[in-house]
């Protein structure tokens, strides 16, 4: 069966001919893919993979349809298979660029042996560029690999168990809206983290839980925990050890979430919050990823970096929490006024009118800058550097905000 597949966005329609729709979820269901395999394709796309982990196939089922024929050798089935995966990215790609997701999830690579499908999806060798073009790039395209990783360790039906015992999620939202009504000022959301791409090693003893004690006596609202280890030097053991020390501020898994799997892996560590980067996830991805975190009892920071990603952003139903990010993701390059630029007009209209929780992220320091933020509409506010290097990272706290803000 041939089709083309209508594409998400302003009714365009993207010339990727599909052997057969129901393929995908035998692609799925085979498990060669953990990054097919992780996100149900659209429905309105006419893929059929209605569930995140589905039935797995019968290899005859399988070979039909691939298309190829049922005395193929596994080899040629393996090519196949492939072949149809490749495709799915080409496609998964397109829907990404139409939408203006600046950071592509793989690097591009081209077509497998033996590819003879549309002209359009064959990229010549001369355009298939390797180097991740932004850090979050670099980033994203690791993780993709580290999750595949770290999924064959934790199965997700091992994670499904440990989330049913796992204690209840404690509300991240709730606790920023109080610290707001508390103190007057934006809620905060204090990080724990050791070191970053942009600024190197930010505490050479760096000891979390002590970080976070000191936070919690501050009167932070909330914690963010980096538990990205290359290039974060952060670790889930980290989010573990806070949530187990006793403290008691919500924490958000400070991650780069490429793949459903981590929202659950989030979950059995610790975790209240999550956080997804616009910038990296397609709309679907991202109303799909915020319906586990619900489900899972999670709360779900949704970054965006600029208009573009404010204006998508606002389109999602459900979305309680929005992060603007004040870090170029090209120059590394901190500007506060970008939390302004973004909450201007319609945009911060549409924001006060669903009564979402702004947070103001990267780059503040002074009370001043808390100030410049508060006034440009946001109501909480998450902060790492200028809290984290200090020695007493408690007094830290009164520093930034120019007056102590503690419970006491
Ligand atoms: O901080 C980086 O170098 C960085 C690079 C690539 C992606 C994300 C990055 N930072 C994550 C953050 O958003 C910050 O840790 C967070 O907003 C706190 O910022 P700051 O107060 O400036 O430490």
């Amino acid at each position: 069966m041939e089709g083309l597949a209508p594409a998400q966005s302003a009714g365009q329609r993207l010339p990727v001919r599909l052997a057969s729709p129901s393929l995908y979820r035998s692609i799925g269901s085979v498990s060669i893919r953990r990054s097919v395999s992780g996100f149900p394709m659209d429905r309105k796309i006419n893929f059929r993979a209605p569930s995140l982990f589905p039935i797995r196939a019968q290899q005859s089922d399988l070979k039909e349809s691939l298309g190829v024929a049922s005395s193929s050798s596994s080899s040629s089935v393996e090519n196949a298979i492939r072949i149809k995966e490749w495709e799915v990215d080409m496609y998964q790609n397109e829907i990404a660029i139409s939408q203006g997701v600046r950071i592509r999830r793989k690097p591009p690579s081209k077509a497998p042996l033996g590819y003879s499908g549309p002209f359009e999806l064959r990229l010549p060798h001369d355009q298939v560029a390797d180097s991740p073009r932004n850090i979050l790039e670099e980033i994203t395209w690791y993780k993709d690999e580290e999750v595949s990783r770290m999924k064959e360790l934790n199965p997700l039906e091992a994670l499904k168990k440990a989330v049913e015992d796992a204690p209840p999620t404690r509300d991240f939202v709730g606790a920023l809206r109080m610290a707001h009504q508390r103190t007057g000022f934006p809620g905060l959301i204090a990080e724990v983290k050791k070191a970053s791409p942009s600024r190197g090693i930010l505490k050479e003893n760096f000891d979390p839980v002590e970080i976070a004690q000191a936070y919690e006596r501050g009167g932070a609202a909330c914690l963010s925990v980096l538990t990205d280890q290359k290039y974060f030097k952060g670790g889930f053991e980290n989010l573990e050890a806070i949530r187990n020390a006793g403290v008691k501020c919500p924490l958000l898994c400070k991650e780069f979430v490429v793949d459903p799997w981590q929202i659950y892996y989030a979950r059995t560590k610790g975790a209240d919050a999550v956080l997804l980067i616009a910038a990296i996830l397609t709309d679907l991805e991202i109303t799909y990823l915020l319906d586990i975190s619900k489900k899972l009892g999670l709360a779900a920071l949704v970054e965006v970096h600029d208009e573009r990603e404010m204006g998508r952003v606002l389109g999602i139903e459900g979305i309680e929490l929005v992060g603007i990010n004040n870090r170029s993701l090209e120059t590394f390059k901190v500007d506060i006024s970008n939390t302004q630029k973004l909450l201007q007009g319609e945009h911060g209209r549409q924001i006060r009118e669903k009564d979402m929780i702004v947070v103001g992220e990267s780059g503040l320091f002074t009370p001043d800058d808390i100030a410049y933020v508060q006034a440009a509409g946001v109501k909480a506010v998450l902060v790492g550097e200028s809290i984290v290097k200090q020695s007493d990272p408690e007094k830290g706290i009164a520093g930034l905000f120019g007056r102590n803000i503690s419970h006491t």
